[in-house]
């Protein structure tokens, strides 16, 4: 096997065109480190668990649809405790910060980093960081105990709090090493597992023995690599009260249009499985499907035909849909980057009111719902508890097991450490030439808004995407199709 490390990957590669695309070690930097026998062996609920512990070579492949002749492809390393660890149970010193936007399942994860740290090794010194990346340096910090944290998982929002903005980097790593922490776990979005990679390469820059786990979080599934982040199952079985509300809305009235906004900045995740569940949505548009409103094919001609097929309908809409039909983009960013976007709810609901208004034959209602906040506040579901759970203690593992520079994540249904860069390098959006976004048409029947030139456009950017997946000489299955949050 050949190895190469840098700081910026280090990729060991295999027989059979086999890629490790593996994350950091401490004692790439700190040689010699002591190990000790993991305390998981004496814990008497997991005593009778044969093969307890993950073989030090078991790695994930990151594609399962495989060819006769294709090459093994990349693997990420699997989560799960090691036999030896490099902490010391006292020794420990960790804590936990929460960034970015809310999401379903923050407290969850939270809890459960916390009960993993205690409960499976021991660790009694766990620090909240309060108020997001400047909460290092700026704010107090909270003590968590399995106490504090019981009952947490029932609450929407973070308990520590959150931000956007404030990445100080050596203010951030100072305060690490004055506080005498040696183990961080971040969780967030792209944006804060950046920030957590700039974290861990000054920390290895100064040599100290602190370990970074990220744990991604982001409501609008817009992570690659992952199947799905915490928290998207619960945000899109809330929308279908909005969804709903609309329906019953529209449904009730002569002409009845309910239009419902959903989060997703850059990415149609939420619309659309938001759509595929209801089957009450006439139309969904998504940030990566461009559309127009007039003219043949256009939105306006697809209501009129679908009010006097049923007399009523619903629309869907991203909020980063159409932003490029809006006159007036808002040029304007976050604390943290971010796009500041014009709200495309209730431009659409003026737009269509307007049309119709104007061209005076058919008298429309329109109601309009924007259930954005009130859809990210709630806490998580089952299934994303337990999702959750996984995360947080896969974390927990790895950072004892010495792993440092990586983020926790569930890839084709097994836990892995995935490279910091692996995560933050582009953002997962829907393949609007996959078969998922075929399903949505095929279900609403809507136009598909594509001009040919359009759909070649479509087609050149998933094919580049392709190509960085698999390398050059490997065609895509279209069958395995990156975009459907695995539930198992
Ligand atoms: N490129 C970056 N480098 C360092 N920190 C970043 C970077 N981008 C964002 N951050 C920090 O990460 C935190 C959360 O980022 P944000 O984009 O608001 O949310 P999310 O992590 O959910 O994408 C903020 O504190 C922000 O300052
Ligand atoms: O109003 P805020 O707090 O800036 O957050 C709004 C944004 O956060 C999001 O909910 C998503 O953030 P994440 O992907 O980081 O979870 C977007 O859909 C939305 O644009
Ligand atoms: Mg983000």
């Amino acid at each position: 096997m050949a190895v190469s490390s840098d700081t910026q990957m280090k990729i060991i590669k295999g027989d059979y065109g086999y890629v490790l695309e593996d994350v950091p070690h401490l004692t790439d930097y700190i040689p010699d480190l002591p190990t000790y026998p993991n305390p998981l062996r004496s814990n008497p609920a997991y005593s009778v668990v044969k093969q307890y512990f993950v073989h030090v070579d078991d790695t994930v492949p990151q594609k399962i649809v495989v060819h006769k002749d294709s090459p093994r492809g990349i693997h990420f390393r699997r989560a799960g405790p090691r036999q030896k660890v490099y902490f010391e149970s006292d020794e420990v010193h960790a804590c936990i910060v929460t960034c970015g936007g809310l999401c379903p399942g923050l407290n969850t994860v939270i809890r459960e980093l916390v009960c993993g740290l205690n409960h499976m090794y021991g660790v009694t010194r766990i620090l909240g960081i309060d108020g997001g990346y400047r909460g290092f340096y700026s704010r107090n910090t909270v003590p968590l105990t399995p106490k504090v944290v019981n009952d947490i998982h029932k609450r929407g929002g973070t308990i520590l709090g959150t931000s956007r903005g404030g990445h100080d980097t050596s203010k951030i790593v100072d305060s690490i090493q004055d506080r005498g922490i040696n183990q961080v776990y971040i969780i967030g979005g792209d944006g804060t597992q950046k920030g957590a990679a700039v974290i861990f390469e000054e920390i290895r820059r100064r040599g100290l023995k602190v370990a970074v786990a990220g744990i991604p979080k982001t409501i609008d599934n817009d992570i690659p690599v992952i199947d799905r982040s915490f928290g998207f199952d619960t945000a899109v079985e809330e929308a279908q009260r909005a969804i709903n509300a609309a329906h019953v809305e529209a449904e009730s009235i002569e002409n009845g249009i309910g239009v419902v906004k959903l989060m997703g900045r850059y990415s149609g995740f939420i619309a659309m499985y938001a759509t595929l569940g209801s089957r009450d949505v006439d139309c969904c548009l998504i940030p990566e499907s461009p559309f127009y409103l007039e003219g043949n094919g256009g939105l306006f001609e697809f209501i009129e035909k679908r009010l006097k097929e049923n007399g009523h309908m619903v629309i869907v809409i991203a909020e980063g849909a159409g932003q490029e039909l809006l006159s007036e983009s808002l040029n304007q960013q976050d604390a943290s980057g971010n796009k500041l976007l014009q709200d495309v709810g209730l431009w659409i609901s003026q737009r269509i009111k307007d049309h119709f208004a104007k061209q005076q034959k058919l008298p429309i209602n329109l109601k309009y719902i924007d259930p954005t906040y009130m859809i990210r506040a709630i806490p998580s579901n089952a299934s994303d508890n337990v999702y959750c759970t996984l995360l947080a203690q896969s974390a927990v593992h790895g950072a004892m097991a010495g792993y440092t520079g990586f983020t926790s994540g569930l890839v084709n249904g097994r836990q892995t450490y995935i490279p910091f860069n692996r995560i933050t390098e582009r953002q997962n959006k829907v393949v609007i030439t996959d078969r998922m976004w075929a399903r949505l048409l095929s279900s609403t029947n809507q136009p598909s808004f594509l001009n040919p030139k359009a759909l070649s456009e479509a087609k050149k950017e998933e094919e580049s995407h392709t190509q960085l997946l698999d390398g050059e000489n490997f065609k895509k299955d279209e069958s395995e199709t990156k975009d459907i949050p695995s539930l198992t």
